[in-house]
C-alpha cells in the first residue's frame, strides 16, 4: 500500500497537464497508466495521416508552447514528441502498466482506496490518496452499433480507433460508418489509396474545414456564439455548397452552438468532400442489415463490400472501475455537471479531460484542479 496526496488515473494529456500543474505546486502526485507509454491514444490508437483539427495555440498544455516551427496545425507526429518533451521537461513519471480495476472512497479514512493491476508483474497495487483525478478520457472504449447480420459479414470489420492507414484496402470495396471527424478522414484516406469506398451518413452533420473552425474560434472572443455561428455556416456554404444533393444535410442549429450543447465536433474536411462531389466516395443512409457480403440500407438498396470500418465514436469507461462517485457520473461515464462546473465532485474527486472542448479544455480543467487542491491542502495545513 502507498499513500500520496493525489492520484491521477490516466497518462494522455489530461492526466499530464494536471501532473505538470501540481508538479508546479510541489504538490506530489503520483499517473496511473494502464498502458506501457503515455498518450496512448496518440501512438497507438490514431490513424498515420492525422493533424490536429485545431489551430496549435488552441491545443497547447499548460507551461509549455509548441516550438515556434511548428505548423499551425500539428501532425500526430508532432504532437507525440511535444508530449513526450512534455513528460520529460514537466517531471512527470506516469508509473505504466497500471490498470485501474476500483477505486472506492473510505468514509472513515477521508481518502480514495485505489487499486490497480501492474500488467507488467501480474500483481495487485493499493494506492491510498486524498484526492482523486479521472484523467482517462471521453475516447476510452471505441463503439461499434448492433447492427443485425453483422456476425455473419464475411469480411473484416474494426473500429475507427484500428484503423492505421489504406495500405490493405487498395481496389477493395469498403464502407466506412459515420461521418464524424475519424469517419470523414478515413473516407478520404480510403478512396486515395485507392479503395472503392462508400460512407454512410445517417443524420445532419456541419461540414466545415480547419481553417473555418479556426476563425470562428478566433471570433468567438469578440462576437455572440449565433453570430459566429451565422459567419462559419456561409463560409461553409460558400465553400461546400448545398450538401443536400450529395446525401448530406446541415443541422438546424449552428456548429458552435451545436457543439456546446450536444458535445458533437463538426466534421472538418480533409478532402473528402471533393471526392464526394466528383462521385470517388458514394454516400450511403443507415445500415438495415447485413447479410455475409451484403449490406443493405435504409433506401432499400444492397451493396457489397470486403471491409466495414465503424467511425462510430466512443465511450468514456470511467464508470467500470469507480465507485463512491455519488452520481458525479452518469450512466455513460460523463460528468453530470455542464461545462464549466463539470471538473469537481464530492470528497476530493476530480475529472480531467471531460468537458468535450478537446485539448483546450484539458489544459484548463487541469489548471483548475491543480490550483483547487492546492488550496484545499494549503487550508489543511493552517
Ligand atoms: C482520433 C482522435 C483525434 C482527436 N483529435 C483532436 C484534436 O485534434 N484536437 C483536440 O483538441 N482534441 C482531439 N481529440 C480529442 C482527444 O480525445 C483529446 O484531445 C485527448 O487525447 C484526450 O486526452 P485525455 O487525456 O482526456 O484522454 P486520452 O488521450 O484518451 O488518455 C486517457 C489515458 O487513460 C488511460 N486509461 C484509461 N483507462 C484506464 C485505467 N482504468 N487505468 C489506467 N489508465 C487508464 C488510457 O490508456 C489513456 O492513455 C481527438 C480524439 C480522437 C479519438
Ligand atoms: N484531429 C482530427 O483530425 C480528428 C479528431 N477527432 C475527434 O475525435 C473525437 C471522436 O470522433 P469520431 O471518432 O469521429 O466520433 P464522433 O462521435 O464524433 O462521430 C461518430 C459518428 O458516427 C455516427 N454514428 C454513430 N452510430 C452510428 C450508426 N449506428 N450508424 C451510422 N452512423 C453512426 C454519428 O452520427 P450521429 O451524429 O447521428 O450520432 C457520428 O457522425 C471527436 O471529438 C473528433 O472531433 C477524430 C478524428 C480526427
Ligand atoms: O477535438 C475535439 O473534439 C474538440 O472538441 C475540439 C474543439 C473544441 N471546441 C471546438 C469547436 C469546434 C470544433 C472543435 C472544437
Amino acid at each position: 500500500m502507498e499513500e500520496v496526496p493525489v492520484v491521477i488515473v490516466g497518462a494522455g494529456p489530461a492526466g499530464l497537464a494536471t501532473s505538470a500543474c501540481l508538479n508546479n505546486l510541489s504538490v506530489p502526485n503520483i499517473i496511473l497508466e494502464r498502458e506501457d507509454c503515455s498518450a496512448s491514444l496518440w501512438k497507438k490508437r490514431a490513424y498515420d495521416r492525422m493533424k490536429l483539427h485545431l489551430a496549435k495555440q488552441f491545443c497547447e498544455l499548460p507551461h509549455m508552447p509548441f516550438p515556434s516551427r511548428t505548423p499551425t496545425f500539428v501532425p500526430r507526429i508532432s504532437f507525440i514528441n511535444y508530449v513526450d518533451n512534455y513528460v520529460s521537461q514537466m517531471g512527470i513519471n506516469p508509473r505504466y502498466h497500471r490498470s485501474v480495476e476500483s477505486a472506492s472512497y473510505d468514509e472513515n479514512a477521508k481518502a480514495w482506496i485505489i487499486v490497480a493491476k501492474n500488467t507488467a508483474l501480474d500483481a495487485y497495487e493499493e494506492y491510498v490518496a486524498r484526492y482523486l483525478v479521472v484523467a482517462t478520457g471521453e475516447n476510452g472504449q471505441g463503439l461499434i452499433p448492433e447492427v443485425p447480420g453483422l456476425g455473419s459479414f464475411e469480411g473484416e470489420y474494426m473500429h475507427s480507433s484500428k484503423y492505421e492507414n489504406g495500405g490493405k484496402f487498395i481496389s477493395k470495396n469498403v464502407l466506412v460508418v459515420g461521418c464524424g471527424n475519424s469517419g470523414m478522414e478515413i473516407a478520404y484516406d480510403l478512396s486515395s489509396c485507392g479503395a472503392c469506398t462508400s460512407i454512410v451518413v445517417r443524420g445532419p452533420v456541419h461540414v466545415l474545414t480547419r481553417e473555418i473552425v479556426f476563425a470562428g474560434m478566433l471570433l468567438l472572443k469578440f462576437l455572440p456564439c449565433k453570430l459566429v455561428d451565422f459567419i462559419v455556416v456561409m463560409l461553409s456554404k460558400m465553400k461546400f455548397g448545398n450538401l443536400f444533393k450529395y446525401g448530406l444535410e446541415r443541422p438546424k442549429k449552428g456548429p458552435f452552438h451545436f457543439k456546446a450543447i450536444t458535445g458533437q465536433t463538426p466534421t472538418m474536411d480533409v478532402g473528402a468532400m471533393d471526392k464526394i462531389r466528383k462521385g470517388e466516395i458514394q454516400v450511403f443512409p443507415s445500415i438495415t442489415s447485413i447479410n455475409r457480403n451484403k449490406v443493405e440500407f435504409e433506401n432499400g438498396k444492397i451493396e457489397e463490400f470486403e471491409a466495414i470500418i465503424f467511425a462510430t465514436g466512443y465511450k468514456s469507461t470511467v464508470r467500470n472501475w469507480l465507485k463512491d462517485d455519488k452520481d458525479f457520473f452518469d450512466e455513460y461515464g460523463m460528468p453530470k455537471r455542464n461545462c464549466p462546473n463539470h471538473w469537481k465532485g464530492e470528497n476530493g474527486l476530480y475529472c480531467a479531460g471531460f468537458s468535450r472542448t478537446g485539448l483546450h479544455g484539458i489544459s484548463i480543467d487541469a489548471k483548475n484542479i491543480a490550483n483547487d487542491i492546492n488550496l484545499a491542502l494549503t487550508d489543511h495545513q493552517v
